[in-house]
């Protein structure tokens, strides 16, 4: 892992290819694994519009969005456990923030061809003093960054592979979002597609800690 390639967009750093190929093969293995246990869902909005996004988590809290709202939950919609974030994904929080304290969250979410995401925040957390970290993986995703009011100007710029992101400070609530995908970009999945993983502290609540070696 390597963080010195920083360029800052409106408070949000961003860590170019911060994780080189062979990080990114072994992290997208570690979250194959986590997708096995708890599979890929395609969340509804509680206005019943289908997300393009696929999805799924680990950690001890995982978002879901269905008819009756978006929320954090502690299982699967299946019913399972949310299987515990791999340690790959972990090393990169622990280095971005230097911090031992755990996030609770760790969103996985694979856009396939033609898959996006609007432009929205990040506020169901209920403590925005820890930043929110994002990890791309595959294909380019074209990333646009706006405001923390709603409304105004964007900018936007393109994430490849191993990028890693930091909204945190001034930018942990600036609306962002990925307008679409260069499907089929990146080697790094067979089957073109791109993952994105964030990590997330959602509360207060007593979360297991585990120094960094
Ligand atoms: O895919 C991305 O780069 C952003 C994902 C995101 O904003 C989210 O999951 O809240
Ligand atoms: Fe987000």
């Amino acid at each position: 892992m390597d963080l010195r390639n920083r360029v800052n967009l409106r408070g949000i750093n961003v860590f170019r290819e911060a994780l080189d190929s062979g990080e990114q093969r072994g992290m997208l293995d570690d979250l194959r694994e986590v997708i096995r246990a708890a599979p890929l869902v395609q969340p509804e909005t509680a206005r019943g519009r289908k997300m393009s996004v696929r999805m799924t988590a680990a950690g001890r809290l995982g978002w879901v969005s269905d008819r009756r709202g978006y929320r954090y939950e502690s299982r699967h919609p299946s019913g399972v456990d949310w299987p515990p974030i791999p340690a790959s994904v972990l090393a990169v929080w622990h280095a971005v923030t230097g911090n031992d304290r755990v996030p609770d969250c760790c969103l996985v979410n694979h856009y396939g061809e033609g898959a996006r995401m609007g432009l929205h925040q990040d506020r169901d957390e209920g403590d925005f003093s820890w930043p929110v970290v994002s990890i791309s993986l595959g294909d380019e995703g074209l990333f646009r960054v706006g405001n923390i009011e709603r409304g105004g100007k964007t900018e936007s710029l393109w994430l490849t592979s191993g990028d890693v992101l930091e909204m945190g400070g001034e930018a942990r609530l600036v609306h962002h979002g990925v307008d679409r995908i260069r499907f089929g970009t990146s080697s790094l999945m067979p089957k073109g597609g791109r993952v994105n993983v964030t990590l997330r502290v959602v509360d207060h609540g007593e979360t297991e800690q585990h120094p960094v070696k």
